[in-house]
Parts: structure tokens; C-alpha cells; sequence
């Protein structure tokens, strides 16, 4: 029987990085958040749903900071990377891969964050896209604005990577 609702494309990290094993991103990541990146051309913007398990709660019925830290730094740096693709008119996927590690996180806290609701991550770059590009992330807990971050990303290559190791 055909479905009405459309499959979900391919998540970028899926796409980019099946291999990763980022705690709040890697794909094969065996217990991590696992979370999913798309584009959204409505909103220019890339998206992301989460909805947080009740362990990570910090005051009671109240999701923690540094779970929403998490979420930030990585939907921000797939912004990053996704833009990094898109202004070399790239697919993500294509090699070689294009990587960013986060230079600096902002995040203003502006409401609680409630826990057992779905939050939605938007987030999009500001200005240009080079070595060191900002990009701006917001969370929302439905129609309330709740985080918002403005952060900075940097692109490092191969060799940085490896002397990381
Ligand atoms: C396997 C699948 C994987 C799949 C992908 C997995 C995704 C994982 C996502 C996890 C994201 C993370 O948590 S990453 C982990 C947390 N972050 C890190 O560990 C990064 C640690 N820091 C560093 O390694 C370094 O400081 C760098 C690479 C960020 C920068 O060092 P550098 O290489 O010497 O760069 P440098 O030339 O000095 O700076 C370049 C430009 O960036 C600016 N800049 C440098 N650092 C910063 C900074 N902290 N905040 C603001 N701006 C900065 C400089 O002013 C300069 O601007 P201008 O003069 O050009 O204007």
C-alpha cells in the first residue's frame, strides 16, 4: 500500500559521515543522541528535531543546559560544513570531506527549556563562509524561543585532524 507521507531524505550526517561517532552526532555512535540535520529551503535555515530524554533533566521537568549545549554545537557545526558544501557547490558526501570543529559556542539561555517536548533547532550562517564562519542557532519548544547561539565554527583539514590523534 502507498503512503501519503513523503520518506524522510537521508540526514546529513548520514550522508557525510556515516562513519562518525560523535557523541552528540556520530551516526555510528552506539549510544549516542544521534541526532539528524536537514536543509530547509522555507527557512534558508538547516533543522533539527530532538526530543530530549528525561535522564538529561537539570531542575525538575526542566531540560539541562549542557544537553542543550550539546544540541547547539552539533546542528551548528553541520550548518557550518552544510554551508561549506553549498558555497563550493558541492554535494555532501563528495570528497574530500569538509570538516569544522567549534571555535567558540555563545549561548544565551532566554526561557526553561520544558523536558518531554519536541524541540526544533534552526540554525543558519551569518555572513560569509570561510575558515571562520558564524553561524546562528536557535531552539524552540514550540511557538517559545527558548536558546539562541551565536557561535563560531572552524574549518580545519586532513592533516589538522590527524595531528589531533
Ligand atoms: C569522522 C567523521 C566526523 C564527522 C563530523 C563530526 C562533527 C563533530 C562535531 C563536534 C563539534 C565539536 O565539539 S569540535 C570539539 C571542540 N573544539 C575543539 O576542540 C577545537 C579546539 N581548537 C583548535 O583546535 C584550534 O584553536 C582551532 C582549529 C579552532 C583554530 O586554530 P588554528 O588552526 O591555529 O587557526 P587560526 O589560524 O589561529 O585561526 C583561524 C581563524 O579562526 C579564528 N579563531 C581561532 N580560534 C577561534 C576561537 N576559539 N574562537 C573564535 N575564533 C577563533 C582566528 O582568529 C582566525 O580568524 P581570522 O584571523 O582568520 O579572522
Amino acid at each position: 500500500m502507498s503512503t501519503l507521507i513523503p520518506p524522510q531524505p537521508p540526514a546529513l550526517q548520514d550522508i557525510a559521515a556515516p562513519e562518525g561517532i560523535c557523541f552528540g552526532c556520530g551516526s555510528a555512535h552506539p549510544s549516542g543522541l544521534h541526532i539528524k540535520s536537514y536543509w530547509n529551503d522555507e527557512h534558508s535555515a538547516l533543522i533539527c528535531h530532538h526530543t530530549p530524554e528525561r535522564t538529561y533533566q537539570g531542575w525538575p521537568g526542566l531540560v539541562y543546559g549542557g544537553l542543550l549545549a550539546m544540541l547547539i554545537d552539533c546542528h551548528s557545526n553541520w550548518t557550518a560544513m552544510a554551508w561549506h558544501y553549498r558555497a563550493e557547490g558541492r554535494e555532501p558526501g563528495s570528497l574530500p570531506r569538509i570538516d569544522c570543529v567549534t571555535g567558540q559556542l555563545s549561548i544565551r539561555y532566554i526561557k526553561p527549556t520544558p523536558i518531554d517536548c519536541e524541540l526544533t533547532l534552526k540554525a543558519y550562517v551569518e555572513g560569509e563562509v570561510g575558515r571562520k564562519t558564524r553561524v546562528i542557532c536557535e531552539i524552540w519548544a514550540g511557538d517559545t524561543l527558548t536558546a539562541s547561539a551565536d557561535s563560531i565554527f572552524v574549518r580545519v583539514d586532513a592533516a589538522q585532524l590527524a595531528a589531533r590523534n
